[in-house]
């Protein structure tokens, strides 16, 4: 694996794809500066090595050139962020772009406008990618959260790179990580996966039984589980064509030795509102009318003393919907349990977008192990899938 390490950037250009697709609020302003973060050691190397930086990325989901989605929305945060001056061209290819890389001394930073004004990028065409590569003298790529996609920034423009090209120091880290749970996990392995539904998880349930001890079910999913195994789930999320598929889950996990933890008892409300009556109540007797919105006490500290004896934690998927106050606490209670078995030696992981966004609402960011910047990215890589993005460095 080539990474960062592997070259020296003296009087080189760097052309390097990060992850700069950031929240914006109404007034453009960046609401979670993290992937800006996450990219700053790659440019800072290259700064030290006595390189020049030349950072693209795409931004949202434009179509065609749109001023709301222009990168020069973030120059302000990404200049903070890194401490040097960040010069921005408004056209990511052409005689402009070409100009400011010629003009681009050792010690600068150039960011180009956004990838995805050009329908090309997303389509992977090849001459467009040619005319990015043409850019610079050596190929980084340290967009994790956009590795899933076969673009022409992220894949296509590999190959014009044959000896010339890396993972940057973010990318590094994260299929480290990945790897840790996946390949290297010291036993007992623990997968906590929760989130709306069986049907989005079950290829990451079905990818990851071979690698684990435990497996903590909660969330909505847990429903289908339940009502699988004949329990009473009232008006409880449940996909009725999976309930099949959910205990022949049960069924390979048994068979694979993996003990599968269930939630015991729910929080239940009588609507899905914040403002509905709750009550607590078995999980496999919840009365009709009522759902289960969160995990209950008792499944609490059953979930936390298997955590505790984990060594290696895996967590995707909120344990309940943390997004109203009232149904938040089993989700804030395990964030807990992962951060004393990460204070104890444990290594944990969080991927995952509204994993990664319950972490850090509830303040669990620096108090695991690693939360990854990839979303999508991270469900994909979860799921046993090669990452295009990374494939293209590899190969
Ligand atoms: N008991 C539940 N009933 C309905 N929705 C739930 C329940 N528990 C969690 N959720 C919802 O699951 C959603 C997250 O699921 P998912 O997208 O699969 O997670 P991730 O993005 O981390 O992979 C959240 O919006 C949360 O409110
Ligand atoms: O934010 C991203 O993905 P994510 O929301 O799944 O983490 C990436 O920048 C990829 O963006 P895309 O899903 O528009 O290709």
């Amino acid at each position: 694996m080539k990474t960062l390490n592997d070259f020296n950037f003296k009087n080189k250009k760097a052309l390097i794809r990060v992850d700069f697709n950031v929240p914006l609020n109404d007034q453009f302003k960046v609401t979670d500066d993290t992937r800006i973060q996450s990219a700053k050691p790659t440019i800072i190397k290259i700064l030290e090595d006595g390189g020049s930086c030349i950072l693209m990325s795409h931004l949202g989901r434009p179509k065609g050139v749109d001023a709301s989605f222009s990168l020069k929305h973030i120059v302000d945060k990404v200049e903070d962020i890194l401490g040097v001056e960040v010069k921005f061209v408004s056209n990511c290819v052409g005689e402009d772009a070409i100009n400011a890389t010629n003009n681009l001394e050792p010690g600068e930073i150039l960011l180009l406008e956004n990838l995805r004004f050009h329908k090309e990028e997303e389509a992977g065409d090849e001459a467009f990618a040619q005319q990015l590569a043409s850019l610079g003298d050596i190929y980084v790529n340290d967009a994790f959260g956009t590795a899933h996609r076969a673009h022409a920034s992220t894949t296509v423009i590999a190959q014009f790179f044959p000896d010339n090209k890396c993972f940057g120091f973010l990318m590094e880290q994260e299929i480290k990580s990945i790897d840790k749970v996946m390949k290297t996990g010291e036993k007992p392995v623990c997968a906590i996966l929760g989130g709306a539904k069986v049907s989005s998880k079950i290829t990451i349930i079905d990818n990851i039984l071979d690698k684990i001890d435990h497996l903590i079910i909660g969330g909505g999913m847990t429903f289908t589980f339940i009502k699988a195994q004949g329990g009473k789930v009232g008006n409880s999320l449940v996909e009725d064509d999976k309930l099949k598929l959910a205990s022949e889950i049960l069924e390979k996990a048994k068979a694979k030795n993996v003990q599968v933890h269930l939630p015991v008892d729910a929080i239940i409300a009588d609507a899905f509102s914040n403002d509905a009556h709750t009550n607590t109540c078995d999980v496999s007797n919840i009365p009709d009318g009522w759902m289960g919105l969160d995990i209950g006490p008792n499944t609490e500290a059953l979930f936390a003393q298997v955590i505790m004896e984990s060594k290696t934690i895996l967590w995707n998927g909120p344990l309940g919907v943390f997004e109203m106050p009232n149904f938040a606490k089993g989700t804030i209670a395990l964030g807990y349990a992962i951060s004393e078995a990460t204070k104890n030696g444990a290594f944990s992981l969080v991927g995952g977008g509204d994993s990664v966004a319950a972490v850090k609402q509830f303040g669990f960011e620096d108090k695991v192990s690693y939360v990854s910047t990839g979303g999508g990215a991270m469900l994909e890589s979860l799921e046993g899938k090669t990452l295009p993005g990374i494939a293209a460095i590899l190969n």
